[in-house]
């Protein structure tokens, strides 16, 4: 074939497969968005408006009803405390674990949670207890009744007082659920106050916390989930400062939530609490010192001024949203399940990925009465004995010149 030949069919051929750059350039924002979808995770763009949605059943519902207060001493066991060590039996299985910072996040790949003997279950909650966060992905059958009796392994199954419940009636179950028709959560509130430790009012708030995605975003569509150290935060204090948060009392609220739900015309199905927890409690199976603060619920410190108060808030809310180091990202995919120790992490989901739906369900274990333990030691102290290094120098002459 003479030259000229093969570059007119090189030429036909070019025209005939667009490459993906021409197809992405010329498709609309709602092209693009199914072009990366996930197969199988159902989303705005990707079910057919009159389609049934899979879902329904878990949709949110908003039952009338009336609940009584949660009883004080509830029994709890911490199943962590049985974990091994070095967490054999959960991982034995895994085809893949990395962390995705040092101090908080954990992947395990290759282990599927519907399968899991008692033992593999004492060892993630050991795990999550020092991790504060693991991720499992390509879930195969973690449905609700497995979500459910794997929280209740753990702890007496807690029962949200305001947030929506599932349609199928399932109390234990606390569903989140946001879809074009949503309002704009960040016209709402402004970012930093959406972190937050889950239910920290309640008497006993719970500890090992699951969270499955549904339904949600197109890949590169937004709503992750963030999760920040309240290990390192402790770890990020210099030690006069420790020992000040050590010595105080957090007032944690329900009142704002369930104000929220009546401004909504929505019931409150248990009288909102407000409860002193310690500002820095123990974590019973690591015994490290975490801050038991979240921007969300603590509403003062006991016997200290307002205006102290307030700039103290600002200051761990700064630390918890802004310092990369204690955060651990998870972006969602099909078959994705987080589990965190709510006892030692805040969270925030991140918006901005309307019109899709996203969709959750989350089922939390109930844990003991938060407690300080004063000899109880910290993260950075026993990562320092592990990993053979100096204590972090907190010197306190505030001078860096990292700022290039
Ligand atoms: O939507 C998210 O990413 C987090 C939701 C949340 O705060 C929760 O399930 O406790
Ligand atoms: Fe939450």
């Amino acid at each position: 074939m003479a030259p000229s030949a093969i570059k007119a069919e090189e030429a036909a051929a070019a025209q005939a497969v667009p490459s993906v750059t021409e197809k992405l350039k010329a498709a609309s924002i709602e092209e693009k968005a199914r072009q990366t979808f996930i197969p199988g995770f159902t989303n705005y763009l990707n079910a057919a408006p009159d389609e049934p949605y899979e879902w329904e059943q878990f949709t949110p519902a908003f039952p009338d009803v009336k609940w009584d207060p949660i009883p004080d001493g509830i029994p709890y066991e911490d199943k962590g405390l049985l974990g091994d060590p070095t967490y054999s039996r959960l991982l034995q299985g895994a085809s893949e674990v990395f962390d995705y910072t040092p101090k908080i996040g954990t992947e395990i790949r290759g282990v599927q949670l519907k399968d899991l003997t008692d033992d593999q279950k004492n060892d993630l909650a050991r795990l999550l207890a020092n991790r504060g966060v693991v991720f499992f992905r390509d879930q195969e059958g973690f449905d609700i009744d497995t979500q459910l009796e794997l929280g209740r392994y753990w702890g007496k199954l807690h029962k949200h007082a305001t947030t929506m419940l599932p349609k199928n009636g399932i109390e234990e179950v606390h569903v989140i659920h946001t879809t074009k028709n949503s309002k704009n959560q960040t016209a709402l509130f402004t970012p930093s106050y959406l972190w937050h430790s889950d239910v920290t009012y309640e008497l006993q708030p719970p500890s090992y916390t699951s969270l499955a995605v549904l339904a949600g975003p197109p890949r590169g569509g937004g709503g992750d989930t963030i999760w920040s150290s309240n290990y390192a935060l402790y770890d990020l204090l210099s030690p006069a400062m420790q020992k000040y948060l050590e010595s105080l009392t957090a007032l944690h609220s329900a009142e704002e939530q369930a104000q929220g739900s009546r401004n909504a015309g929505r019931p409150v199905r248990r009288e909102p609490v407000v409860t002193e927890h310690p500002l820095v409690r123990t974590n019973p199976v690591t015994g490290w010192k975490g801050v038991f603060f979240n921007p969300g619920f603590v509403k003062g410190f006991v016997g200290v001024p307002k205006l102290e108060y307030e700039f103290i808030y600002k200051y761990l809310t700064e630390l918890i949203t802004s310092s990369p180091e204690i955060q651990a990202r998870f972006t969602w995919e099909k078959g994705s399940v987080a589990i965190w120790d709510n006892r030692v992490t805040n969270h925030t989901p991140s918006y901005g990925f309307a019109p899709h739906r996203r969709h959750g369900v989350r089922v939390a274990a109930t844990a003991e009465k938060p407690y300080l333990d004063p000899n109880s030691t910290s993260q950075d102290q026993d990562l320092d004995k592990l990993l053979g290094r100096e204590p972090t120098n907190k010197d306190g002459s505030g001078i860096s010149n990292y700022n290039d």
